[in-house]
């Protein structure tokens, strides 16, 4: 059985999860808090001492392990006790569980447990936040919808790797941002961003998805061309947070082309204001 320890990311499996004795006295919650969104946010408001995680798997999700652990950290404090669990949750034995007002296993967890603190879900325009929903809004690319329930940006963290280096032929170098496999992308096309390098934010357009203009693989890149900037970014991990939907993707007849109908999305989130 792993041992607690403050701020230690732990991994325990189904089979050692009943509390040790110093850990029942704690208040615990527990989920896939995927995304971290208002639903979850309700929860750690309350401050769990242990929050046990429980993996997504199989499908893309909205926040890695890394960026979901940094939030939580954000809105339950830094001092909590995050913990991975690889399998299901027998959740028995604590002194405190904050827990969603409508989850199933509820009935059990009353039973097992010295005491609940019963959480309301969160609306929004009438029905519970979930990730499935903001998954669906991102699909869509309704971005401040999903920024809306979220209740932060929709963000996405990676290395700027190397394209072609086509995009400084014509006065727009892109960074290209290689994120990790399981993220979820959302609709392809053309967004107003929010950059953050070195803890200072710049404003970019960014392009998601294919570029038929320039070649014909169906392969996606995230490329920004960032405004009010020059300098060279490529092994530096940054984080984009995508803010609102300007256009589809298309095909234009040259890369110059491109950069003409780019220079109109950078008057139009320019225009719009981004924070
Ligand atoms: C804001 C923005 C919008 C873009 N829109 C399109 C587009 O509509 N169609 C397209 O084929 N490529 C589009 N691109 C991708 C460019 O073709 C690509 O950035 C350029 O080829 C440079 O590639 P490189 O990073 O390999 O140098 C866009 C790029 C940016 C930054
Ligand atoms: N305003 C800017 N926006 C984006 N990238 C910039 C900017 N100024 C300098 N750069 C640098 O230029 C690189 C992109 O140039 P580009 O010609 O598109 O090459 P690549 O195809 O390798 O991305 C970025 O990775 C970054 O290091």
């Amino acid at each position: 059985m792993a041992t607690l320890g403050s701020n230690n990311d732990l991994l325990c499996n189904w089979a050692s999860f009943l509390p040790k004795a110093e850990e029942a006295g704690m208040s615990v919650a527990f989920g896939h808090f995927d995304g971290v969104h208002r639903g979850h946010q309700a929860i750690l408001a309350h401050k769990p001492e242990n929050i046990y995680i429980q993996p997504v798997t199989g499908q893309a999700v909205l926040t890695t392990d890394e960026e979901r652990d940094a939030l939580i950290r954000q809105y339950a404090g830094e001092q909590c006790n995050i913990i991975h669990v690889d399998k299901r949750l027998e959740t028995k034995g604590f002194n405190s569980v904050i827990v969603g007002s409508h989850h199933p296993a509820l009935a059990s967890l009353k039973e097992h447990n010295a005491k609940l603190d019963l959480i309301e879900p969160v609306l929004y325009k009438d029905e519970p936040i979930t990730a499935d929903r903001i998954t669906d809004t991102l699909l869509r690319g309704e971005i401040e919808e999903a920024e809306e329930m979220l209740g932060h940006p929709y963000a996405m963290t990676g290395e700027v790797v190397y394209g072609r280096q086509l995009g400084r032929t014509v006065g727009m170098p892109t960074v290209n941002l290689k994120i990790a496999t399981n993220k979820l992308i959302p609709r392809h096309g053309v967004y107003g961003t929010i950059t953050i390098v070195d803890g200072v934010r710049y404003i970019g357009v960014t392009s998601i998805g294919p570029r038929p203009t320039v070649d014909d693989y169906p392969t996606v890149t995230i490329e920004t061309f960032l405004l009010y900037f020059n300098r060279d970014l490529y092994g530096q991990v940054i984080t984009m947070e995508i803010k609102n939907f300007i256009r589809p993707i298309t095909k234009f007849e040259s890369l110059q082309a491109v950069r003409e109908q780019v220079d109109k999305d950078v008057l139009f989130v320019l225009e719009k204001g981004l924070e």
